[in-house]
């Protein structure tokens, strides 16, 4: 049995009922297959792999905290370390109900490959909790915030492990995590990065992944003979990651004419008027019928089980920006037949293996997440640097830089995958490119 499958049924034994997981550990696998054939006895001997899917540590924990009826509600906390070779961990804190170990696990071997893309001094991290910010009182908020870094606040640092937000992690909570962690530790440092512009934050971090996203994509396409001006984009979701794409494809020329949350989606001919959007979703927190309500172009449909949303819409480009698994094979065959050219994903993990596999033998350029949302975890990289400086650069400079970033991320996966003689396939290209750079690290560092 080769060396990859071994690895892999052995994550499969040892980490049982974590599909997420295996899902995300078999896409990086497959595409190393190549790589690893070529230094099999060096990487076998050293157990390159078996290390490589092992995070270094679990943090689980116990989060309590009191609601406004005086009940206390308890939930889990996460934090998986998972590589720390090529720099502290980082990666963002995802509170939703969905979240389990398994889920927090994807997430931070994902984010190894990712953060190694950029280029950054930056090693993989996650984390979160299965609470659920909906319908919750900003002082449970806080008092949810207040717990999980209570217990955290142990495990993390500027120089050890700098986490920031995710699903269901903004502005807000970031601001009450980072006060607990000042008022426990009374250390100002940037152990959190999304933070607030008065205490440390960074300009362009809250467009980073949005924009990051449309500025690999532009590049994607120009390299294929394509622009992103003119073209009709589906997007899902309606969370930073989304809004942020959706007002950058509109300012590169773009018509977008969908968004979603879990609730329903819009259908928007005119263009989504993503101003509105923020106002609905970032100011009031409100669903998406508050859009529909107040837009006379707007179709607003209930989302139903079994039904295929916003991909069901015609588009040239598609851009997944919600959440893991949320485009399978039967959106990937109405997409293609809908003439798409180019999906990019914005979410972690969104498209289904079947999925990107179709898409990839039916010709369309394919980016997945690890290299097109890296801009978000490239722009906090950003942050911490200005926060050792203890200066704080403008939106220009940064944005600037996150635009070279994801430029020179595309040029280097589309490279990676020319030399391991596979043209075209931006998932190969990724998962190699960002592997070899994690191995280097690994391997000079000697067993640990
Ligand atoms: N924020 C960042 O900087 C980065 C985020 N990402 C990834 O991008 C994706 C979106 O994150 P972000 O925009 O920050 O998160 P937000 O919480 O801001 O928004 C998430 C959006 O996705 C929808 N959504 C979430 N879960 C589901 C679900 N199970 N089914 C349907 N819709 C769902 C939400 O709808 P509703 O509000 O109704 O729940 C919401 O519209 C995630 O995969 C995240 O890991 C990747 C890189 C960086
Ligand atoms: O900015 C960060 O550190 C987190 C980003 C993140 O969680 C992600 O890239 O998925």
């Amino acid at each position: 049995m080769s060396y990859v499958d071994e690895v892999f049924d052995l994550v499969v034994a040892k980490n049982p009922a974590q599909p997420e997981f295996h899902q995300a550990v078999k896409e990086v696998l497959e595409s190393l297959r190549v790589v690893i054939e070529a230094n099999e006895e060096k990487y076998r001997k050293d157990a390159l792999l078996e290390r490589l899917v092992t995070p270094e540590r679990q943090i689980l924990f116990r989060v309590p905290w009191v609601d406004d009826k005086g009940q206390v509600q308890v939930n889990n906390g996460f934090r998986v370390q998972f590589n720390s070779a090529i720099g502290p961990y980082k990666g963002g804190l995802r509170l939703h109900p969905s979240v389990n170990l398994g889920i927090i696990k994807f997430l931070g071997f994902e984010q190894t490959f990712k953060n190694s893309l950029t280029g950054l001094p930056i090693g993989g991290g996650k984390g979160g909790s299965d609470f659920d910010p909906k319908g919750k009182s900003d002082r449970e908020i806080m008092a949810f915030c207040q717990s999980f870094i209570t217990e955290l606040y142990k495990y993390i640092g500027a120089d050890t492990d700098v986490p920031a937000g995710d699903i269901g992690t903004g502005a807000r909570e970031i601001g009450y995590m980072y006060g607990q962690y000042k008022r426990l530790t009374g250390l100002y440092e940037g152990v959190l990065t999304g933070k607030g512009l008065s205490y440390g934050g960074s300009l362009a971090r809250t467009e980073a992944t949005g924009y990051g996203l449309l500025y690999l994509t532009e590049e994607m396409l120009k390299c294929n003979g394509k622009d992103i001006a003119g073209k009709t984009v589906a997007v899902s979701g309606a969370g930073n990651v989304a809004i942020y794409a959706i007002q950058k494809a509109e300012q590169l020329g773009a018509k977008v004419v969908t968004c979603s949350d879990s609730t329903g989606w819009i259908y928007d001919p005119e263009g989504i008027d993503v101003a509105l959007l923020q106002e609905v979703k970032e100011v009031k927190r409100a669903r998406l019928t508050e859009y529909a309500a107040a837009r006379p172009s707007a179709q607003y449909h209930e989302k139903k089980n079994g039904e295929h949303g916003v991909w069901t819409v015609k588009c040239d480009v598609a851009l997944p920006c919600a959440t893991q698994n949320e485009l399978d094979l039967e959106d990937a065959k109405q997409l293609v037949a809908n003439g798409v050219f180019a999906v990019a994903e914005g979410a972690n993990m969104p498209t289904t293996m079947e999925a990107t596999e179709y898409f990839q033998k039916n010709g369309v350029l394919f980016c997945p997440g690890k290299a097109s949302n890296a801009g978000g975890v490239a722009t906090s990289a950003l942050e911490m640097s200005q926060n050792s400086e203890r200066l704080s650069w403008t939106f220009e400079e940064v944005d600037a830089k996150l635009k070279t970033i994801m430029v020179n991320i595309f040029h280097n996966l589309d490279d990676a995958a020319k030399k391991y003689g596979m043209e075209g396939n931006y998932v190969a290209g990724a998962n190699i490119a960002g592997f070899l750079k994690v191995a280097d690290a690994m391997t000079a560092q000697g067993i640990v």
